[in-house]
């Protein structure tokens, strides 16, 4: 949906002369783990080429985790990287190649831009944008893309990304998902968007054992509450408001929601419950940190077997798509099966790109 700066003619209009023609659809593409790694550090750079083909984004991280010392050799060691792997990255590419460029404030930022797509912007699938605050900084990007496209002869337009990690970015969610055909998504950043809202939690994502609710006191038969007797407590999701407003925002502009980072790297478990939550709410994938990271965003965001299962049978059960019909004892409807198309969609575009799942998923066929 064109935004409100730019009328709906001239939205999808290359803005450099000899620019790539912007995409009406965000293609599709898998993006369970966007894995970041340091370009400047040796001992990552090593291990990313062997990494192609296990994970659907790989993204060499500029920003913030680099220290200040290193910013050009990172944005250098990405090139050479990207360079040497020619597996990685492109439009027909099992492994996307994404980067975090330094914020536009920054004194790299715009070297960063500068360099990647003159030297590999041909591969490069998505730059991540930190900081937005609202759609200005996304025309920013979107009209300097498009003149770095033009020179280096690009034919294909890079696709942004945006960090949402301000109060201000969070109150202009819907006019930057909307600012310019590029936008593939938004990932949540917790750890600078709760020291911008001077939230008192000092972690990296996941949730504070702080933010609960508890069990109401138990009342004798005069009506007296006893407040000391032992109550219940249930821990909250301090992320829940941000990643619905993401979801809702992306889904309205057709683009793409993402949890974050998960600090915790040795918490594997509160990690897969994190991203898992933000599956069921509409996320399509999560950050990996370290490698261990991956295979758990690998299998909460692909679909369950048995929620696959359901999903054909429902299809199956509903013939045209209309009307009702009793499935185990449930009802199930027109919305109920839009419900169960988005899974059965997802597991095909994750069937093509991972055959372990196709395996599993084809084989739900063989038993129906
Ligand atoms: C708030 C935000 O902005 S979040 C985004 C920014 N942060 C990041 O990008 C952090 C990325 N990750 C990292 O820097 C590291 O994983 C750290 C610092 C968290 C942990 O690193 P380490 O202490 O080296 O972890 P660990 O010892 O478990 O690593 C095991 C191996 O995996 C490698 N490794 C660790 N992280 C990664 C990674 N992200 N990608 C590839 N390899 C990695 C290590 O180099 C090490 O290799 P080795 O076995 O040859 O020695
Ligand atoms: C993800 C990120 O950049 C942050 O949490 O600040
Ligand atoms: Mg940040």
């Amino acid at each position: 949906m064109p935004s409100a700066s730019r009328p709906a003619k001239d939205f999808f209009r290359p803005l450099a002369v000899g620019a790539p023609q912007p995409l009406h659809e965000v293609p599709a593409r898998p993006s369970r783990a966007i894995h970041f790694f340091d370009p400047s550090n040796q001992k990552m750079a090593a291990k990313i080429p062997a990494m192609v083909g296990s994970v659907d984004v790989l993204l060499g991280n500029l920003e913030d985790a680099v220290k200040a010392d290193n910013k050009e050799a990172a944005r250098q060691g990405l090139v050479d990287i990207a360079q040497a792997t020619p597996e990685l990255g492109g439009p027909d590419s099992k492994t996307q190649l994404w980067t975090r460029v330094n914020a536009l404030d920054s004194p790299w930022a715009l070297d960063d831009l500068t360099t990647l797509v003159t030297e590999i912007g041909d591969r490069l699938d998505v730059v991540m944008v930190p900081k937005v605050q609202g759609a200005e900084d996304i025309h920013y990007v979107d009209r300097l893309l498009a003149q770095l496209e033009a020179k280096a002869g690009l034919q294909r337009p890079i696709l942004v990304h945006a960090i949402l990690e301000t109060a201000r970015g969070v109150a202009n969610v819907e006019e930057i998902c909307g600012a310019s055909p590029r936008m593939q998504g938004l990932s949540l950043g917790p750890a600078d968007l709760a020291a911008d809202r001077r939230m008192k939690t000092t972690r990296v994502g996941g949730g504070h054992p702080g933010y609960l609710v508890r069990q109401d006191p138990p009342v004798n038969d005069l009506g007296v509450s006893d407040h000391e007797a032992p109550r219940s407590t249930y821990q909250q999701d301090l992320w829940h408001y941000t990643i619905a407003r993401m979801v809702d925002a992306c889904a309205m502009h057709g683009i793409y929601p993402y949890y974050g980072p998960f600090g915790d790297i040795t918490d594997v478990v509160a990690c897969e419950d994190q991203f898992r939550n933000a599956f069921l709410l509409g996320c399509v994938g999560t950050w990996s940190l370290h490698p261990k990271q991956i295979a758990i965003a690998n299998r909460v965001f692909s679909p369950s077997v048995e929620d696959v299962r359901h999903a054909r049978r429902v299809k199956a059960a509903m013939g045209d798509g209309t009307g009702a019909v009793m499935l185990d004892g449930k009802m199930e409807d027109d919305a109920s099966l839009k419900q169960c198309l988005v899974m059965v969609e997802l597991a095909e575009q994750l069937a093509a790109i991972d055959p372990e799942l196709k395996e599993q998923y084809d084989a739900i066929e063989l038993e129906a």
